[in-house]
């Protein structure tokens, strides 16, 4: 059997959400008992929760949403990159720099470790980002999909969403919030599927590797 590394973040109460965001909830609706021969709960739980794919619609005004957006971006041969060393807290990955870390021939989906580890039970207040020109160097390799340890592509204070305008010019799919420590650098197999939820901005995902 091909080894599943899991790089995803455990969804779950007290996970935490962009500052101000919902907090996410599961509550019980239905339990077993006398009358009831099921559990059934409900959730609450915000987009952009834990490890989760941005659609379009979450940076332009009229993208596509994590119903009808392009699935091909989302399974396929990737390489995960570690630039935790590179960047600092509060800093952002530069193109000179990730060009650097990326090997001759670079597959159609880019993963970049950008935490040293990553810190799940916490905010990650003053995370690293990514350059704009970054995103255009894998753009021009021809990459498809950028995805990032990290909760957003570009600073938590940013308004001009840099890093996300460059994707939206060339196309590309966002994952973020994944969970890269432990797992060597090198070529792998991605599979990451947003929920195919009308109207959503963003859709959690189980984010996945396997060795090829
Ligand atoms: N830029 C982040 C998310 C983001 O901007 C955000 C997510 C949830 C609630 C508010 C957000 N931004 C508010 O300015 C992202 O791309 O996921
Ligand atoms: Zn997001
Ligand atoms: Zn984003």
């Amino acid at each position: 059997m091909t080894k599943i590394y899991d790089i995803s973040q455990t969804i779950r109460g007290g996970i935490p959400v962009w500052p101000g965001d919902t907090p996410f909830a599961l509550e019980t609706t239905w339990g077993i008992g006398p009358e009831c021969p099921v559990n059934v709960s409900k959730l609450t739980l915000s987009t952009h929760t834990g490890t989760h794919a941005d659609a379009p619609l979450h940076y332009t005004e009229n993208g596509a949403d994590s119903a009808t957006s392009s699935l091909s971006p989302y399974i396929g041969a990737a390489i995960l990159v570690d630039a935790s060393s590179s960047v600092s807290s509060g800093a952002s990955l530069t193109r000179s720099t990730l060009a650097q870390l990326l090997p001759a021939a670079v597959p159609e989906r880019v993963l970049i470790k950008l935490f040293d580890r990553n810190t799940v039970e916490i905010w990650p207040t003053g995370f690293p980002a990514i350059e704009s020109d970054a995103i255009e160097l894998l753009a021009e390799k021809g990459v498809k999909l950028i995805g990032t340890d990290t909760p957003s592509l570009d600073p938590e204070t940013s308004k001009t969403m840099d890093a996300h305008m460059a994707v939206a010019r060339n196309n590309m799919a966002i994952l973020e919030g994944l969970v890269l420590d432990g797992v060597t650098p090198g070529a792998y197999e991605l599979i990451a599927l947003p929920l195919k939820i009308e109207g959503a901005d963003a859709s959690p995902v189980r984010a996945v590797l396997r060795d090829i």
